[in-house]
């Protein structure tokens, strides 16, 4: 990864304004908070980007403005050089195929009546426009990939899976588009501790096979520290430090960034996790 890398994804001056909440649920009139706050960022292929801060900061609301399903209120998106709000015709249908999401509600983004095999079909049908045939092949192809035996899963249903097993379908979902870039939102922290190293394995073989790149939204610095090339830290919806995942945990330059460092340890045993980046 360097400079000649090209750019995948880019937002320029991006900010997505809500009306406050007051409490009880009611919005106080007129009142709007930037849950993101003018950020400049770009992404590049093959690249992993985490993005960490508190809950609040503004991780999901960025996330899902590049992902496309949050509108920004002002700034601009560009995939490939290419304005997002404006695009059209083959550059918009590659956006919607390569950049794709895994959440981290493994109940929730799967849809519970259909079986397994067929979430992971649909994506095969729709942007890549293979026949029944050719996608239950390819079906069987990418449950295998991410370490679930084909046969035994693809007529199951969501609810038959365990978390981690939904997170894997989910991930296989995710790939059947061909992605360049995956926006990941803390896709392990609703699973049980036992599992999240393997499904973090498993993204980051993924990652290295097919060179996608990643954003990676989490709490977790240990993850930062043993998956990220960079790391953009998120305060109040802007960005206050962002740089080399390394230099900004060893030695990070803003006050908010030590704060965050000095009140999550980031254990170096993590990095078994995953192959040391180069
Ligand atoms: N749909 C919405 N309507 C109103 N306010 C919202 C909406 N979505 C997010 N917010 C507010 O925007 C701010 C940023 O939220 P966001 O979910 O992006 O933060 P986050 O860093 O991802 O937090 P977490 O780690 O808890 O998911 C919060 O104050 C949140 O309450």
């Amino acid at each position: 990864m360097n400079e000649a890398t090209p750019v995948l994804l880019e937002a320029r001056e991006l900010s997505r304004l809500f009306p406050v909440r007051a409490s009880g649920g009611l919005f106080r009139a007129r009142q709007m908070q930037r849950a993101v706050d003018r950020v400049s960022m770009s992404i590049r292929a093959g690249e992993v980007l985490a993005l960490v801060g508190e809950s609040g900061s503004g991780k999901t609301t960025l996330g899902r403005m590049l992902l496309g399903l949050t509108a920004p209120s002002e700034g601009t998106i560009l995939y490939k050089g290419m304005d997002v709000a404006t695009h059209s015709g083959e550059a918009a249908r590659s956006f919607r195929r390569e950049v794709q999401v895994v959440f981290q509600d493994t109940g929730g983004s799967l849809n519970p009546r259909r079986t397994i095999g067929q979430s992971v079909a649909l994506p095969l049908t729709w942007h890549r426009g293979l026949d029944a045939r050719a996608a239950a092949v390819e079906v069987d192809a990418l449950l295998e990939q991410v370490g679930l035996a084909a046969a035994h899963f693809r007529h199951r249903l969501p609810h038959e899976l365990s978390g981690g097993q939904r997170q894997r379908v989910g991930i296989a979902r995710a790939l059947a588009s061909n992605p360049a870039l995956i926006v990941a939102d803390e896709p392990v922290s609703a699973l049980d501790v036992s599992v999240r190293a393997q499904i973090l394995k498993l993204m980051f073989d993924l990652q290295r096979e097919r060179q996608l790149a990643y954003l990676f939204i989490t709490h977790d610095l240990g993850v930062v520290r043993a998956m990220a090339d960079r790391v953009m830290v998120m305060h109040q919806g802007r960005v206050v430090e962002s740089g080399d995942a390394d230099a900004v945990l060893n030695a990070p330059r803003d006050p908010y960034t030590q704060r965050l460092l000095a009140a999550t340890p980031v254990p170096d045993p993590s990095r078994q996790l995953a192959p040391q980046r180069s």
